[in-house]
Protein backbone atom coordinates (compact mmCIF):
# COMPACT_ATOMS: atom_id res chain seq x y z
CA UNK A 1 0.00 0.00 0.00
CA UNK A 2 1.21 3.50 -0.73
CA UNK A 3 2.55 5.60 2.00
CA UNK A 4 2.45 9.12 1.08
CA UNK A 5 1.17 12.57 1.97
CA UNK A 6 0.62 16.07 0.93
CA UNK A 7 3.00 18.70 1.45
CA UNK A 8 0.98 21.47 -0.82
CA UNK A 9 -2.06 20.38 -3.36
CA UNK A 10 0.15 19.32 -5.97
CA UNK A 11 3.45 18.42 -4.56
CA UNK A 12 3.37 14.95 -2.55
CA UNK A 13 5.87 13.50 -0.37
CA UNK A 14 6.74 9.82 -1.59
CA UNK A 15 9.83 8.80 0.20
CA UNK A 16 10.07 6.57 2.91
CA UNK A 17 12.07 5.68 6.08
CA UNK A 18 14.55 2.83 6.84
CA UNK A 19 15.31 1.41 10.34
CA UNK A 20 17.10 -1.61 10.39
CA UNK A 21 20.18 0.00 8.17
CA UNK A 22 22.67 0.22 11.43
CA UNK A 23 25.61 2.01 9.55
CA UNK A 24 24.71 4.78 7.15
CA UNK A 25 27.23 4.53 4.48
CA UNK A 26 28.20 1.38 5.94
CA UNK A 27 30.23 3.46 8.39
CA UNK A 28 28.19 6.52 10.82
CA UNK A 29 25.52 4.48 13.25
CA UNK A 30 22.19 5.38 13.09
CA UNK A 31 20.46 3.84 15.96
CA UNK A 32 17.22 6.39 14.99
CA UNK A 33 17.17 5.40 11.24
CA UNK A 34 17.30 7.70 7.82
CA UNK A 35 15.04 8.97 5.56
CA UNK A 36 14.99 9.16 2.11
CA UNK A 37 12.54 11.89 0.96
CA UNK A 38 11.16 12.14 -2.88
CA UNK A 39 8.86 14.20 -4.11
CA UNK A 40 6.39 14.34 -6.85
CA UNK A 41 4.81 17.91 -8.58
CA UNK A 42 1.43 17.32 -10.30
CA UNK A 43 1.87 20.66 -12.48
CA UNK A 44 0.74 20.92 -16.36
CA UNK A 45 3.77 18.46 -16.53
CA UNK A 46 4.53 16.02 -13.73
CA UNK A 47 7.75 16.22 -12.21
CA UNK A 48 9.64 13.57 -9.43
CA UNK A 49 12.35 15.06 -7.30
CA UNK A 50 15.13 12.46 -6.81
CA UNK A 51 14.01 8.95 -6.03
CA UNK A 52 15.70 6.70 -2.63
CA UNK A 53 17.93 3.93 -1.35
CA UNK A 54 17.18 0.57 -2.56
CA UNK A 55 16.10 -0.41 1.04
CA UNK A 56 12.80 0.90 0.54
CA UNK A 57 12.24 0.33 -3.31
CA UNK A 58 8.76 -1.25 -2.98
CA UNK A 59 7.31 1.13 -0.63
CA UNK A 60 9.02 4.11 -3.30
CA UNK A 61 7.82 2.46 -6.24
CA UNK A 62 4.45 2.41 -5.07
CA UNK A 63 4.02 5.89 -3.43
CA UNK A 64 5.36 7.22 -6.90
CA UNK A 65 2.47 5.06 -8.82
CA UNK A 66 0.18 6.01 -6.24
CA UNK A 67 1.40 10.09 -6.49
CA UNK A 68 1.17 10.31 -10.05
CA UNK A 69 -2.42 8.86 -10.08
CA UNK A 70 -2.43 7.21 -13.61
CA UNK A 71 -0.82 9.86 -15.40
CA UNK A 72 2.69 9.93 -17.02
CA UNK A 73 5.80 11.21 -15.60
CA UNK A 74 7.21 13.91 -17.63
CA UNK A 75 10.55 15.13 -15.65
CA UNK A 76 12.88 13.07 -13.46
CA UNK A 77 15.09 15.63 -11.73
CA UNK A 78 17.89 14.52 -10.31
CA UNK A 79 19.87 16.78 -7.95
CA UNK A 80 22.25 14.20 -6.75
CA UNK A 81 23.60 10.85 -8.12
CA UNK A 82 24.56 9.75 -4.83
CA UNK A 83 23.47 5.52 -4.43
CA UNK A 84 20.93 6.22 -1.19
CA UNK A 85 18.99 8.92 -3.67
CA UNK A 86 19.79 7.62 -7.26
CA UNK A 87 19.12 3.73 -6.89
CA UNK A 88 15.73 3.80 -8.45
CA UNK A 89 16.17 6.19 -11.53
CA UNK A 90 16.80 3.06 -13.72
CA UNK A 91 13.62 1.91 -12.64
CA UNK A 92 11.43 4.92 -12.52
CA UNK A 93 13.22 5.68 -16.13
CA UNK A 94 12.17 2.47 -17.63
CA UNK A 95 8.97 2.48 -15.90
CA UNK A 96 8.22 6.03 -17.55
CA UNK A 97 9.55 5.74 -20.87
CA UNK A 98 8.54 8.98 -21.67
CA UNK A 99 10.59 10.55 -19.20
CA UNK A 100 13.10 13.03 -19.19
CA UNK A 101 15.95 12.90 -17.16
CA UNK A 102 17.19 16.88 -15.64
CA UNK A 103 20.49 16.93 -14.51
CA UNK A 104 23.77 18.80 -15.09
CA UNK A 105 26.19 17.03 -17.24
CA UNK A 106 28.37 15.81 -14.35
CA UNK A 107 25.24 13.69 -13.06
CA UNK A 108 24.84 12.54 -16.39
CA UNK A 109 27.70 11.10 -17.09
CA UNK A 110 27.75 9.44 -13.50
CA UNK A 111 24.32 7.88 -14.59
CA UNK A 112 25.89 6.44 -17.37
CA UNK A 113 29.08 4.82 -14.88
CA UNK A 114 26.11 3.48 -12.26
CA UNK A 115 23.73 2.22 -14.81
CA UNK A 116 23.73 0.15 -18.05
CA UNK A 117 20.55 1.90 -18.94
CA UNK A 118 20.89 4.01 -21.78
CA UNK A 119 18.82 7.25 -21.36
CA UNK A 120 21.14 10.02 -23.64
CA UNK A 121 18.52 11.01 -25.64
CA UNK A 122 16.10 11.62 -22.97
CA UNK A 123 18.36 13.94 -21.15
CA UNK A 124 17.84 17.26 -20.44
CA UNK A 125 20.86 18.37 -19.29
CA UNK A 126 20.36 21.98 -17.36
CA UNK A 127 23.51 24.76 -15.33
CA UNK A 128 23.02 27.21 -13.37
CA UNK A 129 20.41 29.56 -13.80
CA UNK A 130 18.60 27.04 -16.49
CA UNK A 131 14.91 27.39 -15.64
CA UNK A 132 11.74 25.04 -16.36
CA UNK A 133 8.28 25.36 -16.80
CA UNK A 134 6.00 23.18 -15.91
CA UNK A 135 2.93 24.95 -15.89
CA UNK A 136 1.73 26.95 -13.16
CA UNK A 137 5.56 26.04 -11.78
CA UNK A 138 9.04 27.40 -13.46
CA UNK A 139 11.80 25.79 -11.17
CA UNK A 140 14.99 27.07 -11.24
CA UNK A 141 18.14 25.05 -10.88
CA UNK A 142 21.66 26.52 -8.91
CA UNK A 143 24.30 24.61 -8.70
CA UNK A 144 25.54 23.08 -5.19
CA UNK A 145 29.45 21.56 -6.41
CA UNK A 146 31.10 19.69 -3.58
CA UNK A 147 27.83 19.67 -1.25
CA UNK A 148 28.99 16.96 -0.43
CA UNK A 149 29.02 15.77 -4.56
CA UNK A 150 30.52 17.63 -7.36
CA UNK A 151 27.55 17.69 -9.56
CA UNK A 152 25.17 18.31 -6.98
CA UNK A 153 21.93 20.69 -7.67
CA UNK A 154 19.30 21.96 -5.63
CA UNK A 155 16.05 23.49 -7.07
CA UNK A 156 13.60 25.92 -6.43
CA UNK A 157 10.42 26.60 -7.28
CA UNK A 158 9.28 29.78 -7.44
CA UNK A 159 5.59 29.87 -7.14
CA UNK A 160 5.70 27.89 -3.42
CA UNK A 161 9.28 29.41 -2.78
CA UNK A 162 10.11 26.12 -1.98
CA UNK A 163 13.81 24.95 -2.04
CA UNK A 164 14.23 21.25 -2.75
CA UNK A 165 17.81 21.02 -1.53
CA UNK A 166 19.49 17.94 -2.07
CA UNK A 167 21.67 16.87 0.79
CA UNK A 168 21.80 20.06 1.96
CA UNK A 169 19.56 20.99 5.53
CA UNK A 170 19.54 16.81 6.18
CA UNK A 171 19.72 14.94 8.79
CA UNK A 172 19.79 11.19 10.60
CA UNK A 173 16.83 9.99 11.68
CA UNK A 174 13.83 8.07 10.61
CA UNK A 175 10.27 10.18 9.83
CA UNK A 176 7.57 8.36 11.61
CA UNK A 177 4.47 10.11 9.78
CA UNK A 178 5.74 13.64 10.85
CA UNK A 179 7.33 14.53 8.32
CA UNK A 180 7.59 18.94 8.86
CA UNK A 181 9.41 20.13 11.05
CA UNK A 182 5.88 21.98 13.31
CA UNK A 183 5.06 18.08 13.43
CA UNK A 184 7.81 16.85 15.56
CA UNK A 185 10.08 18.55 18.36
CA UNK A 186 13.47 19.03 17.06
CA UNK A 187 15.06 19.17 20.35
CA UNK A 188 18.53 17.88 21.28
CA UNK A 189 18.48 14.62 20.12
CA UNK A 190 17.28 15.89 16.62
CA UNK A 191 20.12 18.45 16.36
CA UNK A 192 22.67 16.00 17.26
CA UNK A 193 21.70 13.74 14.70
CA UNK A 194 21.75 16.83 12.62
CA UNK A 195 25.27 17.95 13.65
CA UNK A 196 26.80 14.34 13.30
CA UNK A 197 24.77 14.21 9.57
CA UNK A 198 26.11 18.09 8.26
CA UNK A 199 29.99 17.54 9.93
CA UNK A 200 30.43 14.07 9.18
CA UNK A 201 29.41 14.02 5.71
CA UNK A 202 29.48 17.68 4.37
CA UNK A 203 31.87 19.34 7.32
CA UNK A 204 34.76 19.24 5.08
CA UNK A 205 32.96 21.66 2.06
CA UNK A 206 32.24 24.83 4.56
CA UNK A 207 33.44 27.08 1.64
CA UNK A 208 31.18 25.39 -0.85
CA UNK A 209 28.09 25.67 1.88
CA UNK A 210 29.10 29.45 2.06
CA UNK A 211 28.19 29.73 -1.69
CA UNK A 212 25.11 28.08 -1.46
CA UNK A 213 24.08 29.66 1.45
CA UNK A 214 24.40 33.13 -0.27
CA UNK A 215 22.97 32.07 -3.34
CA UNK A 216 19.89 30.90 -0.94
CA UNK A 217 19.84 34.46 0.25
CA UNK A 218 19.03 35.71 -2.44
CA UNK A 219 16.09 33.95 -2.80
CA UNK A 220 12.60 34.00 -1.18
CA UNK A 221 12.50 30.73 0.42
CA UNK A 222 9.45 29.64 2.80
CA UNK A 223 9.68 25.72 2.55
CA UNK A 224 13.03 23.81 2.38
CA UNK A 225 12.58 20.01 0.96
CA UNK A 226 15.74 18.21 1.84
CA UNK A 227 16.85 14.98 1.02
CA UNK A 228 16.56 13.41 4.47
CA UNK A 229 14.77 14.60 7.13
CA UNK A 230 12.05 16.31 8.32
CA UNK A 231 10.53 19.19 6.08
CA UNK A 232 11.49 22.85 6.96
CA UNK A 233 8.43 25.26 7.00
CA UNK A 234 8.05 26.92 9.93
CA UNK A 235 11.12 27.57 11.66
CA UNK A 236 13.66 27.71 8.75
CA UNK A 237 16.50 30.40 10.60
CA UNK A 238 16.91 27.28 13.29
CA UNK A 239 18.87 25.27 10.88
CA UNK A 240 20.32 27.87 8.75
CA UNK A 241 21.49 29.48 11.55
CA UNK A 242 23.27 26.51 12.72
CA UNK A 243 24.35 26.11 8.89
CA UNK A 244 26.02 29.52 9.13
CA UNK A 245 28.43 28.46 12.15
CA UNK A 246 28.99 24.92 10.82
CA UNK A 247 30.18 25.88 7.42
CA UNK A 248 32.25 28.56 9.16
CA UNK A 249 33.66 26.29 11.67
CA UNK A 250 32.80 28.63 14.32
CA UNK A 251 32.23 26.73 17.87
CA UNK A 252 28.43 26.77 18.74
CA UNK A 253 29.57 26.34 22.64
CA UNK A 254 32.27 27.97 24.85
CA UNK A 255 32.77 24.74 26.75
CA UNK A 256 35.87 22.16 27.33
CA UNK A 257 35.29 18.93 25.42
CA UNK A 258 37.64 16.07 26.20
CA UNK A 259 38.54 13.14 24.67
CA UNK A 260 40.82 10.86 25.83
CA UNK A 261 42.35 7.23 25.33
CA UNK A 262 43.26 4.60 28.03
CA UNK A 263 44.28 1.36 28.02
CA UNK A 264 44.49 0.93 31.84
CA UNK A 265 42.80 3.59 33.17
CA UNK A 266 45.88 6.13 34.14
CA UNK A 267 45.14 8.54 31.63
CA UNK A 268 41.49 8.91 32.54
CA UNK A 269 41.87 9.45 35.93
CA UNK A 270 44.23 12.66 34.68
CA UNK A 271 41.42 13.59 32.99
CA UNK A 272 38.56 13.36 35.60
CA UNK A 273 41.22 15.21 38.11
CA UNK A 274 41.18 18.03 35.43
CA UNK A 275 37.47 18.08 34.64
CA UNK A 276 36.56 18.71 38.72
CA UNK A 277 39.51 21.52 38.41
CA UNK A 278 37.50 22.70 35.15
CA UNK A 279 34.08 22.16 36.82
CA UNK A 280 35.46 24.18 39.88
CA UNK A 281 36.34 27.01 37.91
CA UNK A 282 33.17 27.44 36.75
CA UNK A 283 33.21 25.25 33.40
CA UNK A 284 29.68 23.86 32.87
CA UNK A 285 28.86 21.90 30.06
CA UNK A 286 32.06 20.18 29.85
CA UNK A 287 31.66 17.13 27.42
CA UNK A 288 34.05 14.07 28.19
CA UNK A 289 34.54 10.96 25.62
CA UNK A 290 36.40 7.73 26.04
CA UNK A 291 37.60 7.75 21.92
CA UNK A 292 37.55 3.75 22.47
CA UNK A 293 34.20 3.56 23.33
CA UNK A 294 32.33 6.95 21.56
CA UNK A 295 31.90 6.51 17.61
CA UNK A 296 33.97 8.53 15.66
CA UNK A 297 31.53 10.43 14.38
CA UNK A 298 30.22 11.89 17.24
CA UNK A 299 33.53 12.86 18.08
CA UNK A 300 33.64 14.38 14.98
CA UNK A 301 30.32 16.30 15.88
CA UNK A 302 31.18 17.67 19.31
CA UNK A 303 34.49 18.92 18.02
CA UNK A 304 32.42 21.05 15.71
CA UNK A 305 30.35 22.03 18.34
CA UNK A 306 32.63 23.03 21.37
CA UNK A 307 34.83 25.74 21.21
CA UNK A 308 38.06 24.08 23.68
CA UNK A 309 39.70 20.43 23.16
CA UNK A 310 41.41 18.94 25.63
CA UNK A 311 43.29 15.75 23.43
CA UNK A 312 44.73 12.85 26.39
CA UNK A 313 46.18 9.67 25.03
CA UNK A 314 48.63 7.12 25.62
CA UNK A 315 51.77 6.36 23.46
CA UNK A 316 51.33 3.21 21.98
CA UNK A 317 54.10 1.13 20.10
CA UNK A 318 55.61 4.31 19.60
CA UNK A 319 52.93 6.13 18.06
CA UNK A 320 49.20 7.91 19.56
CA UNK A 321 46.61 4.97 20.83
CA UNK A 322 44.53 4.07 17.84
CA UNK A 323 41.33 5.09 18.14
CA UNK A 324 42.63 9.22 18.74
CA UNK A 325 44.68 8.70 15.94
CA UNK A 326 41.83 7.58 13.75
CA UNK A 327 39.74 10.48 15.39
CA UNK A 328 42.16 12.83 14.98
CA UNK A 329 42.82 12.11 11.16
CA UNK A 330 38.73 12.59 10.84
CA UNK A 331 38.67 16.14 12.52
CA UNK A 332 41.66 16.77 10.13
CA UNK A 333 39.78 15.07 6.92
CA UNK A 334 36.83 17.19 7.79
CA UNK A 335 38.40 20.22 8.10
CA UNK A 336 38.07 21.40 11.63
CA UNK A 337 39.43 25.17 12.02
CA UNK A 338 39.31 27.89 15.44
CA UNK A 339 39.71 25.20 18.38
CA UNK A 340 42.00 25.93 20.86
CA UNK A 341 43.47 22.54 21.81
CA UNK A 342 44.86 21.39 24.92
CA UNK A 343 47.46 18.16 25.01
CA UNK A 344 48.33 15.31 27.80
CA UNK A 345 49.91 12.32 26.87
CA UNK A 346 51.20 9.37 28.28
CA UNK A 347 54.06 6.31 28.29
CA UNK A 348 55.65 4.12 30.93
CA UNK A 349 59.04 4.17 29.14
CA UNK A 350 59.72 7.12 26.25
CA UNK A 351 56.10 9.29 26.12
CA UNK A 352 55.71 10.82 22.67
CA UNK A 353 51.85 10.24 21.77
CA UNK A 354 51.89 14.58 22.69
CA UNK A 355 54.37 15.92 20.32
CA UNK A 356 52.62 13.30 17.73
CA UNK A 357 48.86 14.91 17.86
CA UNK A 358 50.59 18.38 18.38
CA UNK A 359 51.78 17.33 14.55
CA UNK A 360 48.72 16.69 13.60
CA UNK A 361 46.77 19.59 14.99
CA UNK A 362 49.83 22.21 13.78
CA UNK A 363 48.73 20.90 9.92
CA UNK A 364 45.23 22.01 10.82
CA UNK A 365 43.89 25.62 9.98
CA UNK A 366 43.29 28.11 12.52
CA UNK A 367 44.33 25.46 15.83
CA UNK A 368 45.80 27.07 18.72
CA UNK A 369 47.67 24.59 21.03
CA UNK A 370 47.92 25.66 24.51
CA UNK A 371 51.81 25.69 25.52
CA UNK A 372 52.88 23.62 28.71
CA UNK A 373 51.43 20.21 27.46
CA UNK A 374 51.66 17.56 30.39
CA UNK A 375 53.32 14.18 30.21
CA UNK A 376 51.99 11.58 32.26
CA UNK A 377 54.89 9.20 33.14
CA UNK A 378 52.25 5.75 33.41
CA UNK A 379 49.99 8.10 35.95
CA UNK A 380 49.24 11.57 37.20
CA UNK A 381 52.31 12.23 39.79
CA UNK A 382 51.43 14.01 42.64
CA UNK A 383 54.14 16.99 41.75
CA UNK A 384 51.72 17.22 38.90
CA UNK A 385 48.82 18.62 40.03
CA UNK A 386 50.23 22.51 40.16
CA UNK A 387 50.33 21.64 36.18
CA UNK A 388 47.07 20.32 35.79
CA UNK A 389 45.56 23.25 37.50
CA UNK A 390 46.85 25.59 35.74
CA UNK A 391 46.19 24.03 32.65
CA UNK A 392 42.49 24.33 34.06
CA UNK A 393 43.04 27.61 35.10
CA UNK A 394 43.81 28.51 31.57
CA UNK A 395 41.12 27.01 29.78
CA UNK A 396 38.67 28.30 32.86
CA UNK A 397 39.43 31.81 32.05
CA UNK A 398 39.28 31.45 28.00
CA UNK A 399 35.90 29.66 27.96
CA UNK A 400 34.27 31.82 30.58
CA UNK A 401 36.12 34.98 29.71
C1 LIG B 1 50.46 -2.19 23.42
C2 LIG B 1 51.11 -1.11 24.21
C3 LIG B 1 52.08 -0.34 23.64
C4 LIG B 1 52.71 0.67 24.36
N1 LIG B 1 53.66 1.42 23.77
C5 LIG B 1 54.30 2.37 24.47
C6 LIG B 1 55.33 3.15 23.90
O1 LIG B 1 55.64 3.02 22.74
N2 LIG B 1 55.97 4.06 24.67
C7 LIG B 1 55.65 4.24 25.98
O2 LIG B 1 56.27 5.07 26.64
N3 LIG B 1 54.66 3.52 26.56
C8 LIG B 1 53.98 2.59 25.84
N4 LIG B 1 53.00 1.85 26.42
C9 LIG B 1 52.68 2.08 27.81
C10 LIG B 1 51.51 3.01 28.02
O3 LIG B 1 51.57 4.12 27.20
C11 LIG B 1 51.55 3.46 29.47
O4 LIG B 1 51.55 2.35 30.32
C12 LIG B 1 50.44 4.38 29.85
O5 LIG B 1 50.62 4.76 31.19
C13 LIG B 1 49.07 3.78 29.69
O6 LIG B 1 48.09 4.70 30.12
P1 LIG B 1 46.65 4.21 30.60
O7 LIG B 1 46.79 3.71 31.99
O8 LIG B 1 45.79 5.41 30.50
O9 LIG B 1 46.24 3.13 29.67
C14 LIG B 1 52.34 0.87 25.69
C15 LIG B 1 51.35 0.12 26.28
C16 LIG B 1 50.73 -0.89 25.54
C17 LIG B 1 49.65 -1.70 26.20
Amino acid sequence: MHSTRKIKEDLIYVGGSDRRLSRFENLFPIPRGVSYNSYVLLDDKTVLMDTADESISRQYIENVVHALDGRPLDYMIVQHMEPDHCAMIDAVMSRYPEAKMVCTAKAAQMFAQFYDLDVSDRTLVVKEGDKLSTGEHTLHFVLAPMVHWPEVMVTYDEKDKILFSADAFGTFGALAGNIFDDEITFDDVWMNDARRYYTNIVGKYGVQVQAVLKKAAALDIQMICPLHGPIWRENLGTLLEKYQKWSTYEPEDKTVMIAYATMYGNTENAVNVLANMLADKGVKNIAMYDVSETDVSELVAESFRCSHIVLAAPTYNGGVQPKMEAYLSDIKALALQNRTVAIIDNGTWAPTAGKQMRAVIDTMKNMTVLENPITLKSALAKNQLASLDALAEELASQVNG
